[in-house]
């Protein structure tokens, strides 16, 4: 009994096999089975069936494509294969035929000027949703205000949005890691989320911002002159995440080097029997003290066997310290410093270089015309320090950190799109249920509607606009606006005032370059939650006093 034919085979006869004849290949039917497969025949059929599905796909594109279309009411704006928010047009690089999500700052001089209006349409004809995108105020105020009255929420759930939107899918899985929460809430969860999260940002909590930021800022800039002092001056592998630690490992030597340098006054002229009393400040002293010069004999003893193992005509370090170390070895044994004495030089080399370089708190500019005494800003004194907001106001429209705003239609619903700027009134859009209409922050902040010269950074801009004034809207508008503006506004307000205080800020160009060379040089996007800017080569001088 012959075997019988597997199914797949079966499939592919055609009637000419089955009449043991193949006029297609010319194959003598005598002693051809029945059964004989013609191969070549299947193979056509197979080419017939990719070849028909691949029409079915292509047909049901177009009209998906042509769908689109009409959700975005044919509104000018890109045509192009992927939705820039999802996969691949998110991971694909941004180039003209793949926005990708990083157009709305690359292409923001240009774009909405080249489409003739600043709301504009993305319709993807391969994979993604139809959006609109949208720098207009009037067009974010419907979408993104949280209106009472509004047919426009922020995409439901993570897990309903669709796959290929992985950038959108991310952002929203983040937020949501810990519940819901005011940022992803919509209707009367929003509401009762913010009328319960309001109260909490009140003048007390900008009264602790004020102070914590000041706080920080001299830990900080302690510990960044400590590094660069110990790093250049001493050779010290000190690691900004990970600092070296002092003696016998329980204390920091940043931590040390600070209690020591806020109280060497105490160690310095108090007898030496005063010092021994055992007081809280005095022990801690003593402590930080011993655990220091522990530190410091270890880093001597390594330099010291550095030198002696030194491979023939290997430069060693070129920092001060190893180079210290280096001639007291050279010297004939009589001039020599023992090793307390080094340590003395090394660590007053340290304690000089590191208070020379950190901020003092009594650093003073003459140019302060509102910190003009030998103290820091109190939150009383914010209103005075109103151009400090305007710079931090003008960054903050150059860069917004919060650069879109997501919404999606629930209901079918309209859009009314204010007509380009000279032409009068608005055009009203039919916007079925799903379309998405996305806020571009950064296409309102260099939107010529609302700044004039966008491109230039003009803190002047900002002059008389109060803090509240939804004229600056880089924190969005209406009901749903940031609850952190205060917050972030008292925070950066604070660190500016003392950290211009106490130092210029100067750009480092390269040779010949211009400062607006330099400005379109160093403002990379660096999209990743938020937006910001990559590395600013910036010089820090620190003033000094009149
Ligand atoms: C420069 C700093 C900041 C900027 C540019 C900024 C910007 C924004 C923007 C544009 C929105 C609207 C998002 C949307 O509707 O999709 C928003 C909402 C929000 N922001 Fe901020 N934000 C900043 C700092 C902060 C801080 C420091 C906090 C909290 C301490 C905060 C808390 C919130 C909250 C809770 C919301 C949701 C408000 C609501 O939906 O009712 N933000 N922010």
């Amino acid at each position: 009994m012959p075997s019988p034919e597997p199914k797949w085979r079966q499939k592919y006869w055609t009637s000419d096999c089955l009449q043991n004849t193949c006029r297609q290949h010319g194959l003598n039917p005598s002693g051809v089975s029945k059964r004989t497969f013609c191969a070549d025949a299947a193979e056509l059929s197979v080419g017939h069936i990719l070849t028909a599905l691949s029409v079915v796909f292509v047909i049901s594109r177009i009209m998906a494509y042509r769908r689109k279309l009409q959700a975005v009411s044919n509104v000018p704006g890109f045509r192009v294969p992927f939705y820039p928010l999802g996969v691949p047009g998110f991971l694909l690089p941004s180039t003209w035929w793949n926005p990708a999500i990083h157009w709305t700052w690359n292409w923001r001089h240009t774009v909405y000027k080249q489409y003739g209006n600043d709301t504009i349409s993305v319709a993807p004809f391969v994979i993604g949703p139809a959006s609109f995108y949208s720098a207009n105020l009037d067009v974010a105020r419907q979408v993104a205000g949280g209106e009472h009255k509004t047919s426009f929420v922020k995409p439901k759930k993570a897990t309903s949005v669709p796959t290929y939107s992985i950038s959108l899918d991310a952002r929203l899985t983040l937020i949501r890691l810990w519940g819901m929460n005011l940022v992803t809430a919509d209707g009367n969860t929003w509401r009762n989320h913010r009328r319960i999260m309001g109260p909490a940002f009140n003048p007390k909590l900008y009264e602790l911002v004020w102070k914590q930021t000041l706080n920080t800022y001299y830990v900080l800039t302690f510990k960044f002159a400590l590094l660069i002092i110990a790093k250049c001056g001493f050779g010290l592998s000190f690691n900004w995440d990970q600092p070296p630690r002092a003696g016998d490992g329980t204390m920091t030597v940043q931590a040390a080097l600070r209690t020591v340098i806020d109280n060497h006054l105490l160690m310095n002229f108090l007898p030496k029997w005063i010092q021994n009393l055992p007081f809280k400040k005095l022990n801690e002293t003593r402590e930080a003290n011993d655990q220091l010069m522990a530190f410091m004999q270890d880093q001597v003893e390594q330099r010291k066997a550095d030198i002696r193992s030194k491979v023939l005509g290997k430069e060693t370090a070129a920092d001060a310290f190893t180079m210290l170390v280096e001639a007291n070895e050279d010297e004939a044994t009589k001039h020599k410093l023992d090793d307390v004495e080094l340590i003395g030089n090394v660590f007053n080399l340290l304690f000089a270089g590191h208070v020379s370089t950190k901020v003092s708190k009594k650093t003073f500019t003459s140019r302060s015309s509102v910190l003009g005494h030998d103290r820091d800003p109190t939150l009383e004194e914010y209103n005075k320090l109103d151009k400090v907001l305007y710079a931090f106001y003008e960054a903050l429209r150059m860069v917004p950190s919060g650069f879109l705003m997501i919404r999606e239609a629930f209901e079918d619903t309209a859009l009314h799109v204010p007509n380009p700027v000279g032409q009068e009134g608005s055009t009203t859009l039919a916007v079925p249920k799903g379309t998405q209409v996305i806020v571009d922050m950064i296409g309102v902040q260099y939107n010529p509607r609302y700044f004039d010269e966008p491109e230039k950074y003009k803190p002047s801009r900002w002059y008389g606009v109060s803090n509240e004034s939804e004229a600056f809207s880089a924190f969005s508008i209406g009901p749903r606006a940031c609850l952190g503006r205060k917050f972030a506004v008292t925070e950066a307000v604070a660190f500016l005032s003392v950290l211009l205080r106490d130092y210029k800020v100067k750009p480092i160009y390269l040779p010949g370059e211009t400062k607006e060379q330099w400005q379109e040089r160093v403002l990379v996007a660096n999209i990743v939650l938020t937006l910001g800017v990559s590395n600013v080569p910036i010089q820090l001088i620190r003033r000094t006093r009149a």
